[in-house]
């Protein structure tokens, strides 16, 4: 193919608004349970999320997803349901000291906020031999997992929050919601406006477990190699910035 005769982006560069509000939506992005209004979204802004899920990334370009929009009160009254039930099992898994706040946890918001979305990874959408996933099947389900993130943070972008519930047995919400055997659920998510959108994880707020230090996580040609150079110092500089909620005005 001669790659002169392929259309191109006009420009390679962002301008600085437009960098400033992709970084904004990465660090403004929270997980929503608890903070829903009950004001409908409009359907043009629930088009453009599911729009900007459709167009993320994928092995071999195979859109393994589906969205289902859930919106009925009696369907989402059922996924409810069967939220209280994984949620009671789960309770029990942790360590006796924890199971008290893991109870007072808010873990979804499913009945007040307006809309639900499912997406779905459907594992053989382009037949067996896939670009990029001959020899790591997992890869449709991050695909899927990629469409996830576009909509969560277009929506921020859009003022709308959007909260992911994962705690239920998945062949349970299959059955409610008629999604076929073969489909693999990969995000039951709430979405809407919100009053107000926290500063913080919940669970980091909740003490309930604290943002990694990145120096810990960071390994130079090996594993478990770590190096004290320039890249590992900015690293802790800007995680202290975002920690103190000064990454947008002092890092970018
Ligand atoms: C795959 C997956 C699954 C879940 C989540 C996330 C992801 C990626 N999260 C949200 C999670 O708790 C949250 O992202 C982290 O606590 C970090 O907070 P922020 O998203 O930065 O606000 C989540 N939250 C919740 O209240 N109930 C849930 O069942 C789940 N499940």
């Amino acid at each position: 193919m001669d790659g002169t005769t392929l259309p191109i982006q006009p420009e390679i560069d962002f301008c600085e608004n437009d960098r400033h509000g992709v970084y904004r939506a990465i660090f403004e992005r929270r997980d929503v349970r608890g903070q829903f209004k009950p004001d409908p979204v409009e359907d043009d802004k629930l088009a453009r999320l599911i729009t900007a899920a459709h167009y993320a990334p994928s092995v071999g370009f195979m859109q393994p997803w589906d969205f289902m929009v859930v919106k009925q009160q009696e369907v989402k009254q059922k996924v409810h349901d069967l939220f209280k039930t994984a949620h009671n099992e789960a309770a029990d898994m942790f360590e006796e000291e924890r199971r008290e706040t893991y109870r007072s946890l808010k873990l979804e918001g499913i009945l007040e906020s307006p809309v639900n979305l499912v997406i779905t990874c459907d594992r053989s959408r382009s037949g067996p031999v896939v670009v990029g996933r001959t020899h790591q099947k997992t890869m449709d389900l991050y695909s899927s997992v990629c469409a996830v993130q576009n909509l969560w943070l277009a929506a921020r972008a859009e003022g709308l929050g959007v909260g992911w519930v994962s705690i239920f047995n998945e062949k349970a919400v299959k059955e409610v919601l008629g999604i076929p055997k073969n489909i693999t659920v990969i995000a039951y998510l709430c979405i809407g406006y919100v009053s107000h959108f926290y500063q913080k994880p919940e669970l980091e707020m909740a003490n309930w477990r604290e943002r990694l230090a990145i120096e810990d996580i960071l390994h130079f040609d090996q594993w478990g190699q770590s190096e004290q150079n320039s890249l590992t110092q900015t690293l802790k500089d800007q995680q202290a910035a975002a920690q103190e909620g000064r990454f947008l005005s002092e890092i970018l």
